[in-house]
């Protein structure tokens, strides 16, 4: 019995449909054979019905072969119906979340992503569009969503400067109403919720390095306030539901380690590099086992080695091998003079810490990048402004 099980579930989709059109195919040649050793008249009639079979027939074949021959995706574990996950992964098409979706996918586990594009692209996860266990929702956050899962990685949030500045109410909406929304899923179906939160909730920090218990040190009427408050209330909002619920909630801490020199550097695509300096092969394994995992409280998952902004610069430049010169212009307001995430919990809790090497690290970060710019027409990164939507003579912020 066990062994016919096994065979059954060896042989997969595609197989079957594969398996499917062949048959539909023999059928068709049988008719036609048939049809050989009947009277003129009967033949007439026939061939009408028969061509109506035929095109019915044919369309069945498109549809099940041209999929089941044209679709090849990346090799995915099988897991038995009890060790397989329902996973919700919102801002899954971004650049953690679409990894994240990746090493999940080839785990076995069945994974709903949830985004509204805003920085995410649908091609960062279209390799499993049409896989049995992959789903891609275009939804936002902000608007509550129905669905049966079992763990829920909360990734939705625009991440850096220009694009949680673009939109300051959209990023506070997002984050906040966006992560109640996911909560209350969470609450509903009894899924397990891992925040991706940021080390922007340290702010510009007076202790350093900073562990989890450290406050932070936030300016809340900043121009980086939406996005470092807004993450903050989130923290709130599950330490909240974790205690009223007992749900298990999980809160992470993404960190940035990177020690600006007095001067802010900035120049083009080398500042959207330079902010990425986590590996995120790291991270998402650190993800993966912190939702798995019982801790129920923050986590820094980051890398403590420090380094200027400026050694960040010259070194992505070498590996980008540009000509651009960096430029040092006035420091931003509310930036962070220097942070560096204290990981003693993760490592001692998780078992993990950061083993990719910075430059393998960030010339996979590059490559994400480089496609991210060559499909942006008018090669920059950061999205174009659009009209706020007018309501009654007042602009509305969506
Ligand atoms: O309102 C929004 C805003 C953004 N998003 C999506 O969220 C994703 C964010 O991914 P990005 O590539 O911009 O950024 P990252 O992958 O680096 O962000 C990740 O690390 C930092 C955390 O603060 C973020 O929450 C986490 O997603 C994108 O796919 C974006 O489209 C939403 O789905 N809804």
């Amino acid at each position: 019995m066990m062994r016919m099980t096994w065979l059954i579930t060896a042989i997969n989709r595609r197989m079957m449909k594969l398996l499917v059109a062949l048959a539909l195919i023999a059928y068709i040649a049988c008719d036609f054979l048939s049809l050989k050793n009947r009277s003129i008249q009967e033949q007439g009639e026939l061939r009408i019905e028969q061509k109506i079979d035929e095109v019915c027939l044919v369309n069945w074949c498109f549809v099940l072969l041209i999929p089941s021959m044209s679709q090849k995706y990346p090799p995915v574990k099988f897991l038995s119906e009890r060790d397989r996950k329902r996973i919700l992964i919102t801002g899954g098409a971004g650049f953690v979340g679409s990894h994240l979706t990746d090493k999940l996918m080839m785990d076995g586990h069945e994974v709903t992503v949830v985004d509204n594009f805003f920085t995410g692209r649908k091609r960062n996860v279209e390799h499993w569009i049409g896989h049995e266990n992959f789903e891609l929702i275009n939804h936002d956050v902000v608007e509550p969503l129905y669905i049966e899962v079992d763990q829920i990685y909360h990734l939705a949030s625009p991440a850096s400067p220009p694009n949680y500045m673009y939109n300051p109410i959209k990023t506070l909406k997002t984050n906040t109403i966006g992560t109640l929304n996911m909560l209350g899923l969470a609450k509903r179906v009894g899924a397990r919720l891992l925040l991706a939160s940021t080390s922007e909730v340290y702010g510009d920090p007076e202790v350093h390095p900073q562990n989890e218990d450290y406050w932070g040190h936030v300016n809340p009427i900043g121009p980086r306030a939406c996005y470092d408050e807004g993450k903050r209330v989130a923290e709130t909002m599950c330490y909240a539901y974790m205690n009223h619920t007992r749900y298990d909630i999980v809160l992470q801490i993404l960190q940035e380690y990177s020690e600006p020199i007095c001067k802010y550097c900035k120049h083009n695509q080398i500042l959207h590099f330079s902010c990425f300096t986590i590996k995120y092969v790291d991270l998402v394994n650190g993800l993966v086992s912190l939702m798995n995992g019982n801790i129920s409280s923050p986590v820094n998952l980051g890398n403590p080695e420090e380094h200027t902004i400026l050694e960040f610069a010259q070194l992505i430049k070498s590996l980008v091998v540009s000509r651009s010169q960096i430029q040092f212009l006035p420091e931003a307001q509310d930036d962070p003079q220097r942070r560096r995430p204290d990981i003693r919990k993760a490592k001692m809790l998780l078992g993990w810490e950061p083993v990719v090497p910075l430059e393998e690290g960030l010339n996979k970060t590059i490559q994400y990048f480089r496609r991210e710019l060559e499909f942006q027409a008018n090669n920059q990164y950061i999205p174009k402004p659009k009209a706020a939507r007018m309501k009654k003579g007042r602009p509305r912020h969506n």
